[in-house]
């Protein structure tokens, strides 16, 4: 009798949840075919939305939506309904200049999100900030600081010091295999690299990724004391599971991260609390170093310290909005710093592992950045770097816009209506997402003379005749602000590494083999042999 009462209940609860399960489907799919302002685009699923068709690499989805919907469709992202963007034309209204941020549409990061509510991001710090008063403070305190010639300097000098670094470790074990070349693994490296300097550049402390990852790769062991090493592996580490746990947070629908996900969802939000304790502890630590300077001394001009003090008494330049100077709270600074160590890891390491390979792939290129770049220091191993010498190298900037435009970091991006807007002959309602495909606009023979070619002398023209098509960093008032910091982090690097390096890929003919996370198409694999330069 228990047996049967105890089948019929197993039934029961089967049956009830098949209803569940069909209701949610048939309603999932009314809504998909009564939706308004219907577009081209592939039949979603539900929860996942056109990613099983579609899959992660980017560019591949750049290609295939252009070719099979035209300059626009929609796609499903999860259970997100997004706006396919790949014409020039909406590209310039989405990614308007217009300084006016009433008169711009598309002034939102993300439509309401439930996760990242809970998370705090829609009301501090820049990227996902909803409220655009905040977020615009946020924006100018944080450009005044990332943008100032004395910021940059100081950074130039971070960059040198951390790039010696490298090195070091490199002719390590250059020397410990009894040869003339290394074998590294590029994008591994370059994220022990750039995650060291962003942390140093916005929390003024000292990181020892690469060192952590030097000792873990290495029979020889560094002397550094193993709780430092193991704080900055922990940290690198923990930031880049609690990027995945975010984008966790960010796409399952809450009803399903509090049943069955509850505890991964506890997990990936435990994981971001960690990042931020940790950030949170650095600023307390400044914000007394700072208090303990004499009020007569000027301060150092590293982002924390001005993040800390602007608009405070010990500001000398400060930011007015509307009657008001507010300094920021401790929660935004831990925020911002959060988004930048999240904004500026992962993209500077794909540029810079991208420009690699084009420049292995491409030896004439090659060839003459190391000339240009031994016209404006000398022939030298350790050349001096400063921010005026850095603009003298038109072709290295050249180089990297090309490959930008080629392999963009970021090949596909978002933003999302503020306002009712128009584009392509429809309109959209405000909080719709639209997703720009600068991958095709980038590729499109419109704009772009045999585009499929890497050639970054097409850089080289005057201003007014260079490629309008071209979104490295987006545009508008929603512009990366990290653009200069990354120009001048790549350009101090190339300057630095083939003063004293050559580069060989360990594959003729590199593949470039990408992947997609988080927004930005970073690089899986590349091994090169890296050779003392012949002066
Ligand atoms: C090569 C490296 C990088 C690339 C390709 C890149 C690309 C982008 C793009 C396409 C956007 C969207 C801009 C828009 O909507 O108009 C953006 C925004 C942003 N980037 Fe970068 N970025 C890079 C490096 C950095 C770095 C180093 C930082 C930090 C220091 C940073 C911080 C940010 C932030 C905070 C935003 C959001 C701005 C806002 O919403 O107002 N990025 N980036």
């Amino acid at each position: 009798m228990a047996l049967i009462y105890e089948t019929m209940t197993k039934i029961n609860w089967i049956t009830v949840a098949w209803i569940i399960l069909g209701a949610y489907i048939f309603r999932y799919y009314y809504n998909y075919f009564t939706r308004t302002n219907p577009l081209p685009g592939p039949i979603p699923f539900p929860i996942v939305g056109n990613l099983l068709q579609l899959g992660l690499d980017a560019s591949k989805v750049a290609k295939y939506l252009d070719s099979k919907y035209g300059i626009i469709c929609e796609v499903y992202f999860g259970s997100q309904r997004s706006i396919f963007v790949s014409g020039l034309e909406s590209m310039e209204k989405i990614y308007s200049t217009s300084t006016s941020v009433k008169n711009n549409g598309f002034m939102y990061r993300i439509p309401p999100n439930e996760g990242i509510s809970e998370l705090g991001f829609d009301r501090n710090g820049v990227m996902f900030n909803r409220n655009l008063k905040d977020w615009n403070i946020n924006r100018r305190i944080l450009s005044q600081t990332l943008m100032s010639p004395r910021f940059l300097k100081n950074i130039i000098k971070l960059i040198e010091r951390n790039c010696d670094e490298l090195f070091q470790y490199w002719d390590l074990f250059r020397v410990a295999a009894h040869d003339n070349r290394t074998v590294i693994e590029i994008p591994k490296w370059l994220t022990v690299f750039t995650n060291d300097m962003i942390i140093e550049t916005t929390m003024s402390k000292k990181s020892y990724a690469k060192a952590s990852y030097f000792n873990s790769v290495s029979d020889k062991k560094l002397d550094i004391p193993q709780h430092l090493l193991k704080k900055s592996g922990d940290f690198l580490k923990n930031h880049q599971d609690s990027l995945k746990g975010g984008m966790f947070i960010m796409n399952m629908p809450g009803y399903l991260r509090r049943s069955i996900f509850k505890y991964f969802n506890k997990f990936c939000v435990d994981l971001v609390y960690w990042v931020e304790n940790e950030i949170d502890i650095r600023v307390k630590e400044r914000r007394q170093e700072i208090e303990a300077m004499p009020v007569e001394k000027e301060l150092p001009s590293d982002l924390l310290t001005l993040l800390i003090t602007t608009n405070t008494s010990r500001d000398q330049n400060k930011i007015r909005l509307g009657d008001s100077y507010e300094p920021l709270t401790d929660i935004s600074i831990r925020k911002i710093i959060l988004e930048l160590i999240f904004g500026g890891t992962d993209s500077s390491t794909a540029s810079l592992s991208f420009i690699l390979i084009y420049l292995c792939k491409h030896p004439k290129v090659k060839d003459r950045l190391i000339k240009e770049i031994e016209q404006v220091y000398g022939v030298t191993s350790t050349p001096t770097i400063t921010l005026e010498s850095l603009d003298k190298l038109r072709y290295c900037e050249a180089v990297i816009q090309e490959t930008a435009r080629i392999c963009p970091a970021g090949e596909i991006f978002f933003r999302t209506s503020s306002d009712k807007v128009d584009l392509c002959g429809y309109t959209f309602e405000p909080e719709t997402i639209f997703w720009t495909n600068f991958y095709s606009l980038h590729h499109n023979e419109n704009y772009w003379v045999e585009p499929e070619i890497f050639k970054p002398e097409r850089f080289l023209d005057n201003e007014s005749k260079r490629p309008k098509a071209f979104f490295q960093f987006g545009g508008g008032v929603r512009h990366c602000p990290g653009r200069f910091l990354v120009m001048a982090q790549l350009r101090t690097f190339l300057v630095r590494f083939f003063s004293r390096y050559d580069i060989e890929s360990t594959v003729p003919n590199q593949p470039i083999i990408k992947y997609f996370a988080a927004g930005i198409t970073c690089c899986k694999k590349f091994d090169a042999y890296i050779r003392p330069k012949k002066n």
